[in-house]
């Protein structure tokens, strides 16, 4: 019988924020040698409807980013009561502007607007966060390739790159099926040629299934749903769950936790990544990359 407690070593937590900070350093370099040597920099178009705080912080953090490696980027802000149409006009006004190779519509966006609908107007070629469905589609499909990955599937994946796993051939369960983070990072694992399993509300004994995976990828928005019970010794776990929970000792009033019961996934895990500065930093550092990559494209520099 193995106890747990008599393993000496506790997993190794994986540093997101310093490895964004590694990769947004090389954006910033390869944006600079552009413009040395054709002057022109990448452009990035954000649209954000309505007022929501937490999307108002991302989109901020996205534009300081942009700025930090030297990519020029333009805003639309539209109120939360604004029609369809406004938010067409804005995306379209994009799609026309050679000086932008990148779009999103930071999501989500207000009930009474179809999501759907509006990004499917979205240039294909200008869609950095890979969410229209043709991206989605092309990543689902063998023998093609997207333009683009969506932005925390592909973080997750050079996470799992550098934490030394081996994806070929590796048990992986996905928790979660969003279109922007559990779909596309069970697809891009399977192109990686993992086995992969996606657990949702509806699995029954989930548990059962995880606790078979080399690679964990949750994306529940559930505090606490994996405890050490539901890991197999020496599995990955990748975790992008943020929920904000009340906590009246920190700044804001409240922290962000991931679905990992994180001090129980060191014990078990062989790597984990934290909550904050895991996934969530390489969200950003992979939509600079997929904004350097689409200028790039269009102005055959590499
Ligand atoms: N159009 C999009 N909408 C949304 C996306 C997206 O990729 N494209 N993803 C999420 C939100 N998101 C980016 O938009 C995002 C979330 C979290 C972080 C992040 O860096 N988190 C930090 C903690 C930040 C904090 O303390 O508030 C971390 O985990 O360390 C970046 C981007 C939904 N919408
Ligand atoms: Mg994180």
């Amino acid at each position: 019988m193995i106890h747990h407690q008599a393993r000496k070593s506790l997993a190794t937590i994986i540093d997101g924020k310093a490895i964004a900070e590694e990769i947004r350093s090389r954006v910033a370099s390869d944006v600079k040698r552009m413009k040395a040597y054709i002057g022109k920099v990448p452009g990035l178009a954000v649209i954000l409807v309505g007022q929501r705080r937490d999307s108002q912080t991302y989109v901020r953090n996205k534009i300081k980013a942009c700025e930090e490696a030297g990519i020029k980027s333009v805003m639309a802000e539209l109120p939360n009561c604004c029609a369809e149409e406004d938010v067409m006009t804005a995306l379209l006004k994009f799609n026309e502007d050679p000086s932008v190779h990148g779009i999103l519509v930071q999501l989500p966006l207000p009930e009474h607007l179809d999501e759907e609908k509006i990004l499917n107007m979205l240039s294909l070629e200008k869609d950095v966060d890979g969410f229209h469905p043709v991206n989605m589609g092309n990543l689902s499909m063998r023998g093609r390739e997207p333009l683009f990955v969506p932005c925390a599937p592909k973080g997750c994946l050079e996470l799992l790159i550098r934490s030394g796993m081996e994806i070929v051939g590796k048990k992986a369960v996905v928790i979660g099926r969003s279109n922007i983070v559990g779909l596309p990072i069970a697809l891009l694992l399977q192109r990686h040629h993992a086995t992969v399993t996606i657990v949702h509300a509806f699995t029954k004994n989930p548990e059962q299934i995880t606790c078979e995976a080399d690679i964990i990828v949750t994306a529940a928005g559930v505090p606490n749903l994996i405890r050490s019970s539901w890991l197999k010794q020496g599995a990955v776990v990748i975790d992008v769950g943020t929920c904000p929970i009340e906590d009246p000792s920190s700044e804001h009033g409240y922290r962000l936790v991931g679905d990992v019961c994180h001090e129980e996934a060191l014990r078990i895990a062989s790597a984990v990544t934290p909550v904050p500065g895991g996934v969530g930093p390489m969200t950003i550092a992979m939509l600079l990359c997929n904004t350097l990559d689409s200028a790039k494209r269009v102005y055959r520099f590499d």
